[in-house]
């Protein structure tokens, strides 16, 4: 099949990613790697999503595996973007009754339902804010807090990209149907070339969603590869 290439990057050297529904070629000068949300929130034992009812006792491999793509991906020259998802510890960028996020919102609904747990869910400062342990960034990576699932909504990160010429972006985290997919698509919108890395993703719900959330990308909005073939890649440079 033949690889995809940005007609933008004609004459910048290129890695070839095998990805579904073809390969697809990437500048590592011109390419970020985004870990999404991998905070205690959404990966941990005791964060907002188990105390909400979902499932992460299988998020450990998906953080060795964002490990080792970030690892691969910084010593290439790809640039790393954290983000971490939450508000102030008073919840006003959460957004009042007013808005759908206080209605649609997971946390909000559960920290409602347990008062107990008022102030302590996605708020920054706070454990559940915080990126796991096993995954910090280093100087020359950039973090940056959103409030909303989308990265590009009311950030800074399409005037980040750009100034850097970046126009490839992998993405990584958790949850792959929410956060992951819905910076993925507003990417796609921005022109941006999107490819997930679907082993160093998880979802949010049964494993139906990581299946659904994987088919939307690699059919309508990008490319769909795995950490290994993503560092084989690299290396093969
Ligand atoms: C369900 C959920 C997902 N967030 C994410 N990081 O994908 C939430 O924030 O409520």
């Amino acid at each position: 099949m033949n690889t995809v290439y940005c007609a933008h990057t004609p004459d910048v050297p290129q890695v070839e990613l095998p990805a579904r529904p073809e390969p697809i070629a990437f500048p590592p000068g011109q390419t970020a790697l985004i870990v999404v949300d991998m905070q205690n929130a959404y990966a941990t034992e005791g964060g907002y999503l188990d105390l909400a009812g979902f499932d992460v006792s299988a998020t450990k491999p998906v953080i060795a595996k964002i490990h080792q793509a970030v690892t691969a991906a910084r010593a290439a020259g790809v640039q790393i973007i954290w983000f971490q998802n939450g508000w102030d510890s008073d919840y006003v960028e959460a957004g009042d009754a007013g808005s759908p996020n206080f209605h649609k919102s997971n946390a909000l609904k559960t920290m409602r339902k347990r008062p107990e747990l008022q102030g302590s869910l996605l708020s920054k400062g706070g454990w559940d804010y915080a990126l796991v342990d096993e995954l910090v960034p280093q100087a020359g990576d950039i973090v940056l807090p959103k409030s909303r699932y989308s990265g590009f909504y009311n950030t800074p990160l399409d005037s980040m990209l750009r100034s850097r010429g970046i126009r490839h972006l992998i993405f990584t985290g958790i949850a792959t149907n929410v956060c992951v997919e819905s910076t993925l698509r507003d990417g796609f919108f921005l022109e941006y070339f999107g490819v997930v890395l679907e082993d160093a993703t998880y979802q949010a719900g049964p494993p139906f969603a990581q299946q659904a959330a994987l088919f939307n990308i690699e059919t309508f909005f990008g490319w769909v590869s795995d950490v290994d073939t993503f560092c084989e890649s690299l290396n093969a440079r």
